[in-house]
């Protein structure tokens, strides 16, 4: 079904074979919601996980899906994602995400995303959301004039500000974490990485490697953020090696890190990788789970997405008790040490580390359903909504 003829079709509303696959695919799901506002042109599926661990929280994906069921793979999965993110991250909120069914270069307006923040209002507090791939906080300035639950819009509007900032530095622990796992020491410099996307993550992860001394390869679909990363790098005194699309899958580099889509871990991509890790930003890199262990096979170390892109995450969440750089640095540090455990954990049980990051999730999921079963006065969140 492509998303253009996704008109009211009784036919297909009819059509009991249609409705059972559509529940047997959202079955993991509390929610689905689809949006739709042809005043505006938006089209946009909400996603809610599981609110085991409180409201649904995470970020809004704008992407020229080829039909409406790719975009609803990709929120599905997505949000499943920050279920685990929250678990891992120790954070009180559940899994959701949301796309928008759009080229980000040509479809965006105003009023698109005000029209996007009603239907977020409507929710009434079930799911909270701001930037992801393809979205800026400008976007959510728009949206945040119809909702009150939006994240990580500028701090001059009273948030906590651009969350790819601490995303990105997450993935520096992640990155720190690997090289001490796997050569001892967590120094960044001396080792290469290859860089799938320089965006609002993937750019500030190059800048920081070159800073640091390591050696850098990119790439992107857009020449602008090339020309900016050599522009960078020659500020540094340095230099960056630029690969086109596909070639970034089989360069030699210690670490292949992935900044921009997911699913570009799979039977193609994998037997061309000549690297020791794969750890990067984009959220569900891997294709299939089943991947996790074509990689673990192969000896190349898998850094579960969820656990290194969980910055952002913990940025958005901690906003709502009132805006703390200090506790969010503090607490997306933690990755680090996280990460470690991760990968200790899955070499003393002889599993992978998706594996071993998904117990962790569980254990935590467990544990509050456990607590849920104990009468408390009231359920209603610890930081307050102002109206
Ligand atoms: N922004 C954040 O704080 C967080 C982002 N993530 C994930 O990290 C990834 C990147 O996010 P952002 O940097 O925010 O997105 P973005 O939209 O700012 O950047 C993505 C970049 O990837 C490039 N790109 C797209 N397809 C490509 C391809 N085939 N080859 C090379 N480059 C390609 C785009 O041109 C763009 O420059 C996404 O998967 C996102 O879900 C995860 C957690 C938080
Ligand atoms: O980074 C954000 O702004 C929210 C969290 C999120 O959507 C994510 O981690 O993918």
């Amino acid at each position: 079904m492509k998303w253009r003829d996704f008109t009211v079709n009784q036919q297909l509303v009819n059509n009991s074979q249609v409705e059972q696959d559509m529940f047997q695919k959202i079955v993991g799901h509390e929610q689905v919601v689809f949006c739709n506002d042809p005043a505006t042109g938006l089209q946009a599926i909400i996603a809610i996980h599981n609110t085991t661990l409180g409201p649904a929280l995470g970020g809004t994906r704008m992407y020229p899906y080829a039909s409406v069921d790719d975009a609803l793979d990709d929120v599905l999965r997505l949000s499943e994602g920050m279920t685990h993110k929250c678990a891992a991250a120790d954070i009180d909120f559940g899994g959701g995400k949301a796309v928008i069914i759009g080229d980000p270069k040509k479809d965006k307006s105003a009023a698109l995303f005000r029209a996007f923040g009603q239907f977020v209002d409507s929710l009434n507090g079930r799911f909270y959301t701001g930037t992801d791939m393809g979205t800026t906080m400008d976007d959510f300035v728009q949206a945040s004039k119809e909702t009150n639950f939006i994240n990580g819009i500028p701090e001059e509007y009273g948030g906590s500000g651009d969350s790819s900032v601490p995303t990105a530095q997450g993935v520096i622990y992640g990155l720190m974490a690997t090289n001490k796992f796997l050569f001892g020491s967590d120094h960044l410099h001396g080792r290469t990485y290859a860089i799938q996307g320089l965006g609002k993550v993937g750019y500030k992860v190059a800048e920081q490697l070159l800073q640091a001394g390591a050696k850098v390869i990119v790439t992107d679909i857009y020449e602008e953020v090339i020309q900016s990363i050599q522009t960078k790098a020659s500020e540094l005194g340095t230099t960056v090696t630029v690969v086109n699309s596909d070639e970034i899958y089989k360069v030699e580099a210690d670490i292949f890190v992935p900044c921009a889509m997911g699913g570009i871990v799979n039977d193609q991509t994998i037997p061309r990788l000549q690297v020791k890790a794969v750890v990067g930003s984009a959220n569900n890199q891997l294709k299939d789970n089943l991947h996790a262990k074509e990689l673990h096979d192969r000896g190349i170390l898998y850094a579960p997405d969820y656990i290194v892109n969980a910055g952002g995450l913990i940025q958005v969440a901690d906003e709502l008790y009132g805006p703390n750089k200090e506790r969010v640095l503090l607490k997306t540090k933690a990755i680090y040490q996280s990460l470690l455990e991760i990968y200790e954990q899955a070499n003393l049980d002889v599993i992978t580390t998706l594996e071993a990051a998904n117990r962790k999730c569980q254990n935590r999921l467990e544990q509050q359903l456990k607590r849920n079963n104990f009468f408390t006065r009231t359920r209603s969140p610890k930081w307050q909504i102002k109206e």
